[in-house]
C-alpha cells in the first residue's frame, strides 16, 4: 500500500515592484522589486489521496494574497514581509500548520544626476540579490535566514594556493599569485532563541537589525576579499564567517558556498613569451565549489 509521506504546495515566482513615497515629498521614492514563493503544509492529504479538493486554498488565491498584502502592508525589509505573510496564512486557514516563505529582492540603486542622488531613478548595478527564507509553524516555531547571492567578485593578485596534498593524481602547480574570483553566496541563520517569537521580527525590522546585518555581511565579505592575502578559498571564507559572527549578535551561524572560478594562465612559451601573470583565460568549467558553515563556540558552564 502506498502512503503520502510528505507534501507541500503554493505559488512560486509571484513578482511585484512596490513604490514607497516620501511623506513630505512624494517625488522622492524607494522601490522594492521582489519575487515571492509561499508554500503551505497542513491538512491537505485528501487532496492527494482521495482527489478531494475541498481543503485546497488554490495557488491562485495564494498569489492574490501575496499581492494584496504587499499593497496593504510594509514590505521593507523583506524579513518583515515574510513574517507578515506567514502569520497571515496561519491565522486565516485553520488547517494550515506550516508556511514557508522565500522572498528574493532584486537590486535597484539610485544614481547621481548633476551631482545629486536622483529622487526616483535607479540603475541595475549588479546581479546580486538579497533573499530571505522564513519557515513558520502553527506552534510558534520558526526558522529565519537571509542570503546574499550572485555578487561576483574578482581580485587580480593577493591570492595564492600552495602546500596542498600532492599525490600521483596531482597536476596543479602551486602559486603565490593567482586570480581569485567567485560568486558570493552567503546565508546567515538568525538565532531564533535570541529573537524569541515571530512577533519580534517586526520589532527587529523597526530597529533596522535586518538591514544592518545585510550591510555588515556585504562590507565584511568585500573587505576581507580585498584586504586579505588569501591562502585559499577555505581560509578566506572561514575568516569572513568569523568576522560576521563577531559583529552580528542576532546571527546564529553563517554559511558560504563559493565557486572557485578558475582563470588559467595562457602558455605562450611556444612564442618565446613569458606570461608574467598577465594573460589568463576564464575557464567556463569545471569550477571548484567550496562550502562551510561557521557557528559560535558553546561556552562550557562552570
Ligand atoms: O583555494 C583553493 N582551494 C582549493 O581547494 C583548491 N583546489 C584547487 O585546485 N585550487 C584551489 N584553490
Amino acid at each position: 500500500m502506498a502512503y503520502l509521506q510528505d507534501s507541500t504546495y503554493g505559488k512560486d515566482n509571484v513578482k511585484f515592484l512596490k513604490v514607497k513615497k516620501d511623506k513630505f515629498n512624494p517625488e522622492k521614492q524607494e522601490v522594492l522589486e521582489a519575487t515571492v514563493r509561499v508554500l503551505l503544509t497542513g491538512n491537505f492529504d485528501v487532496s492527494y489521496t482521495k482527489a478531494d479538493n475541498s481543503p485546497i486554498v488554490p495557488t491562485d488565491t495564494v498569489k492574490n494574497t501575496i499581492l494584496v498584502e504587499a499593497r496593504t502592508n510594509d514590505v521593507w525589509p523583506i524579513e518583515r514581509f515574510a513574517a507578515h505573510l506567514s502569520e497571515h496564512f496561519i491565522n486565516k486557514y485553520s488547517h494550515v500548520s506550516g508556511v514557508d516563505v522565500h522572498i528574493t529582492q532584486h537590486k535597484w540603486t539610485k544614481y547621481e544626476v548633476n551631482g545629486k542622488i536622483h529622487d526616483h531613478s535607479f540603475k541595475k548595478d549588479g546581479e546580486d540579490v538579497k533573499i530571505t527564507d522564513l519557515s513558520f509553524k502553527r506552534n510558534g516555531d520558526f526558522k529565519l535566514s537571509s542570503t546574499l547571492k550572485d555578487l561576483t567578485v574578482l581580485k587580480s593578485t593577493g591570492s595564492g594556493f600552495v602546500n596542498y596534498n600532492v599525490c600521483d593524481y596531482t597536476t596543479l602547480a602551486p602559486t603565490n599569485d593567482r586570480i581569485l574570483s567567485t560568486d558570493i553566496d552567503c546565508t546567515w541563520n538568525f538565532d531564533n532563541k535570541k529573537i524569541g517569537s515571530i512577533k519580534n521580527i517586526y520589532k527587529l525590522a523597526d530597529q533596522g537589525i535586518f538591514d544592518q546585518t545585510l550591510s555588515k555581511v556585504l562590507k565584511i565579505t568585500l573587505d576581507r576579499f580585498a584586504l586579505e592575502n588569501s591562502p585559499s578559498v577555505q581560509a578566506t571564507m572561514y575568516n569572513m564567517c568569523s568576522d560576521i559572527l563577531d559583529v552580528c549578535p542576532y546571527v546564529y551561524n553563517v554559511t558560504y558556498s563559493l565557486p572557485n572560478k578558475h582563470y588559467i594562465l595562457f602558455d605562450l612559451s611556444w612564442k618565446g613569451l613569458d606570461n608574467d601573470n598577465v594573460l589568463f583565460y576564464p575557464a567556463a568549467n569545471p569550477n571548484g565549489l567550496i562550502k562551510c558553515t561557521v557557528g559560535r563556540e558553546i561556552k562550557a558552564k562552570l
